[in-house]
């Protein structure tokens, strides 16, 4: 999909969101820069935990027709972050606008039927329904929701098939037709990772927030994960992900955000921001000799975490990514996986 102005009904200028080069940020990149067309614009906005500033955002922009990775250490605040912009958290201070309108104190239902939908780092896909189930649910106005809809039956049939249509559409694009009538229960971790997504698609969202995408998805089902993301670009929505994993950030963001300790500590394009020193700190406490953005740097800091005992390298301990696979002709690595301190259930 693409932009196109006119003029006397000629079209005059064509923007493809896959090769668009315009800069992203007014200014360099820069904790709270400004950028040239935002979707989101959050202002001041916190939430404590007892004693923990779990965010403590002052100003943050999302750019609109890009795909913007949230990352930062475990517990540096991007899960609730994510939780308060899409209403299913309320904070103790601050004001944000979604495509101009302010969402505070919105419900979450509300704020995915204006076409902001997420995605949870444990897939809330309900196993006990079938995937088309699990899939009608994701409609934005169910038939038999209302009273009215159920006394005109010729109405709540045409709006039933459109879903039921449309749904089978985004099935077959994730390659879940084969699984139409099975209780989502029996899917893969990553299969319920591609319908948690598809889901969220039947809204037709402006902006969709993935935590942790590629969070227990196997490497069979990886690269389609990848390829699902940029397409969501190129059809003209925005993205937002939080991702542990380097190589992905690196391989489909086109800007990264940075967060530690509830604070925006970097934003700027994933080269620039894997050699700012806030993030390196953030990251990897004691091994400030790695630059992440050079040219094998993550296999270096690989090696180093690697011979350190307190570090836990990658994801394969949680079975999640088999060591050396390959995500687009790059080895994968995560390099924050220090252990997680239990949390209760999003
Ligand atoms: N419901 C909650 N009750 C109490 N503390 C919480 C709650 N949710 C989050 N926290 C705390 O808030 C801080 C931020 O947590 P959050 O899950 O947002 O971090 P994160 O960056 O998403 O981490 P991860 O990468 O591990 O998912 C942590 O210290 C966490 O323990």
């Amino acid at each position: 999909m693409s932009e196109t102005s006119s003029t006397a009904g000629a079209p005059v200028d064509t923007v493809d969101y896959m090769t668009d080069v315009r800069p992203i940020a007014e200014g360099p990149g820069a904790p709270g820069c400004r950028k040239r067309d935002p979707i989101v614009v959050a202002d001041n906005v916190s939430r404590r935990f007892g004693g923990i500033n779990a965010v403590d955002v002052e100003h943050l922009e999302i750019p609109r027709h890009k795909i913007t990775a949230l990352i930062g250490p475990n517990g540096a605040g991007k899960t609730t972050l994510f939780n308060l912009l899409t209403g299913f958290d309320t904070p103790n201070t601050g004001s944000w606008q979604f495509e101009g309108t302010n969402l505070a104190g919105m419900s979450s239902y509300k704020v995915a039927r204006l076409g902001m939908v997420r995605t949870f780092q444990l897939t809330k896909v309900m196993g006990k329904l079938t995937v088309i189930e699990n899939m009608r649910l994701g409609a934005s106005e169910q038939p038999g929701e209302k009273l009215r809809n159920a006394l005109f039956r010729g109405i709540w049939g045409k709006r039933e098939k459109d879903i039921t249509g449309q749904a089978e559409g985004l099935l077959t694009k994730f390659k879940l037709d084969t699984k139409r009538d099975d209780y989502a229960a029996s899917l893969s971790g990553g299969q319920r990772k591609l319908l948690e997504m598809a889901r969220a698609l039947m809204v037709s969202p402006k902006l969709v927030m993935l935590d942790e995408p590629m969070a227990g998805v196997n490497p069979a089902l990886t690269q389609s994960l990848l390829d699902h993301i940029k397409n969501l670009k190129a059809e003209g929505m925005t993205v937002l992900f939080v991702e542990h994993d380097m190589h992905m950030v690196r391989h489909i963001a086109d800007w990264v955000v940075v967060m530690a300790e509830g604070k925006i500590v970097a934003e700027g394009p994933p080269g620039d921001v894997m050699r700012d020193q806030a993030v390196i700190d953030a990251y990897l406490g004691a091994h400030h000799d790695v630059d992440l953005g050079a040219a094998g740097g993550l296999e270096e800091l690989e090696e180093e975490l690697a011979a350190d005992e307190e570090s836990v390298v990658g994801t394969e301990d949680a079975g999640i990514l088999a060591p050396g696979s390959v995500v687009d002709g790059a080895e994968t690595l995560t390099v924050d996986q220090h252990e997680k301190p239990s949390k209760e259930a999003e």
